[in-house]
């Protein structure tokens, strides 16, 4: 199993004060930041776009940013991301008309591309373009917003995927999306994720650090 990843949701965080934010979660020990990019359209909420991470990138932040993207069409926004500093680009294969030419184009933009299954999308979308694949991110919400309970019919999700990327031989992180809190994040672990988004558990805690730590110790513990 790889290195587990810690990725705060910024949905989450205090926008008035966003660099601050991420430089305060960054020093607590998080290892991305994820960006998730919302158009009104795709999901019925309406977020941040390129500028924002631009702007991050501008005030130092040097860790790798996860854009999530929840918009539809998909492809105009990748170049604009990557141009802002994206590290990965992740976005569902419902919102796009050509899966394979929106993974080449993340790619070609020297971006690490994934696909993200919402709880009722079937795995089988991936099953023709794992070689383009660096990341699988299955919802256990419904996306669009933050604060939504853990699906549980994800745990069995993460086995078949895990299953799936395990097969293929590629080297595939398996990232999860949506009510991740540390007193489940164990079950998770044990179901196949290695990447771990939070947004609520972290962000509206008063200390962003004892809720990594005691992640990463949950994380520990389901792995011993
Ligand atoms: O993509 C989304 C929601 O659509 C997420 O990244 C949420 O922002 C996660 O928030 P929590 O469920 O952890 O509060
Ligand atoms: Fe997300």
């Amino acid at each position: 199993m790889k290195e587990c990843l810690i990725a705060p949701s910024i949905l989450s965080a205090d926008f008035a004060r966003l660099g601050e934010e991420v430089d305060n979660v960054l020093a607590a020990g998080a290892d991305v930041v994820h960006f998730d990019v919302m158009d009104n359209h795709y999901v019925p909420n309406l977020t941040i776009g390129p500028m924002v991470c631009k702007a991050l990138r501008n005030h130092g932040v040097t860790a790798p940013i996860d854009v999530h993207l929840m918009v539809s069409p998909v492809d105009r926004m990748i170049a604009d991301f990557a141009e802002a500093g994206a590290t990965y680009i992740t976005f569902h294969p419902e919102a796009s008309d050509h899966i394979d030419r929106s993974l080449q184009l993340i790619k070609s933009a020297g971006c690490k591309a994934g696909l993200v299954f919402n709880p009722a999308t079937p795995l089988h979308y991936m099953d023709y373009v794992m070689d383009k694949l660096d990341v699988v991110l299955l919802m256990s919400v419904n996306p669009g917003f933050g604060g939504q309970s853990f699906i549980p019919a994800t745990l069995d999700k993460l086995r078949e995927a895990r299953k799936k990327i395990d097969e293929s031989g590629y080297d595939i992180r398996l990232e999860i999306d949506g009510g991740v809190k540390v007193d489940n994040i164990g079950e998770i672990y044990a179901a196949g994720a290695d990447m771990f988004v939070a947004g609520s558990a972290i962000f509206n805690a008063t200390d962003y650090k004892t809720v990594i730590d005691d992640m990463r110790a949950e994380i520990a513990k389901a792995g011993s």
